[in-house]
């Protein structure tokens, strides 16, 4: 849609009322056994599995991409009864540098690559060159693009700018999906954040997502609840459903759980599918896998027993 300024300039976000409502959630919601595996199997298929470190090499690319078509030990599937599904995390996140490598070793897994592109994560890079890069991404077979903003643009108000920029790595994904990274602990304030939500769900994102992990904070419970907000009120006005993607800091089945239970009560059933709700995470799956391991024998066992990449 068009940018419509008088929206993103009206948007107020009430702190203290989103700190208690975020507060209260994980002393209110809770499950337990057969339900708890149920609700962390369902956190697997939407966990972006990622890599995004400077000593990454291919070997740890195709070691990753084998864990996230084969997220949970076989046994432990047998144990639940869930060896009759195809069970596959929602995606691989690497580096542009890697996608290739990724597509390979993801083939006939349906499985798709995510790249961050656009100068990763500080998004400074000059713009042709942004642009450039998600084009090469789509070329070496990424099929989702997470794009990371230009903090200037919200720090400054510069709302049409930041706009014309979504609009235009929109433009450069092509058929390929599109999830705008605000980095949320750069932008300071609350409002800042509905505000760049807004702006990005109207140039085009399908995602919104919070944070590239490189930031001093990264996904918190209050910052996702006003993206929620924002994705609510975006669908009330245009009937278009745009996907929600947590990353960073999220590294336990406590925390995703919270956030599931969040997604579940502020937008519904739809936006706990990976096609509405990613998490970006690299040590998540390590800790899921513990407690159905936990759920199946009772006994908790070693993180080096669950190595990702
Ligand atoms: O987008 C994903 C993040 O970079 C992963 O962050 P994490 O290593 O804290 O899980």
């Amino acid at each position: 849609m068009e940018l419509d300024l008088g929206w993103v300039r009206d948007v107020r976000v009430n702190l203290s009322a989103t700190e208690r409502r975020v507060a209260t959630l994980p002393g209110r919601r809770t499950v337990k056994k057969d339900a708890q595996a149920a609700w962390l199997l369902k956190a697997l298929t939407c966990i972006d599995l990622t890599t995004l470190n400077g000593d990454d090499t291919e070997g740890r690319v195709r070691r990753l991409c084998a864990k996230a078509a084969r997220p949970v030990r076989p046994d432990l599937l047998e144990a639940i009864g869930m060896t009759d599904r195809i069970l596959t995390t929602g995606a691989v996140c690497v580096y542009h540098r890697f996608v290739a490598t990724a597509v390979d070793a993801l083939k006939g897994t349906g499985i798709p690559v995510a790249a961050v592109s656009t100068g990763f994560p500080a998004g400074l890079s000059p713009h042709h060159l942004k642009v450039q890069e998600i084009k090469e991404s789509v070329a070496d077979g990424a099929e989702e693009i997470d794009i990371v903003i230009t903090r200037e643009h919200v720090l400054t108000g510069n709302w049409q700018a930041l706009y014309d920029e979504m609009r235009e790595y929109r433009e450069a994904c092509g058929d390929a999906h599109v999830k705008a990274i605000l980095a949320t602990g750069d932008i300071k304030t609350l409002r800042n954040v509905a505000r760049a939500s807004l702006v990005c769900m109207m140039a085009g994102a399908d995602f919104i997502k919070t944070s590239t992990g490189k930031e001093g904070i990264n996904a918190t419970l209050a910052v996702s609840l006003t993206m929620l907000r924002c994705i609510r009120a975006y669908e009330e006005r245009t009937g278009i459903k745009v996907g929600y993607k947590p990353a960073g800091g999220i590294s336990t089945a406590k925390d995703v759980l919270n956030y599931q239970f969040l997604m579940k009560e502020e937008l519904g059933r739809d936006w706990l599918e990976p096609d509405l709700f990613r998490i970006g995470a690299s040590s998540l799956l390590a800790d899921i896998e513990r407690q159905l391991e936990h759920h199946v024998t009772g006994a908790y066992s070693a993180f080096l027993r669950h190595p990702l990449g």
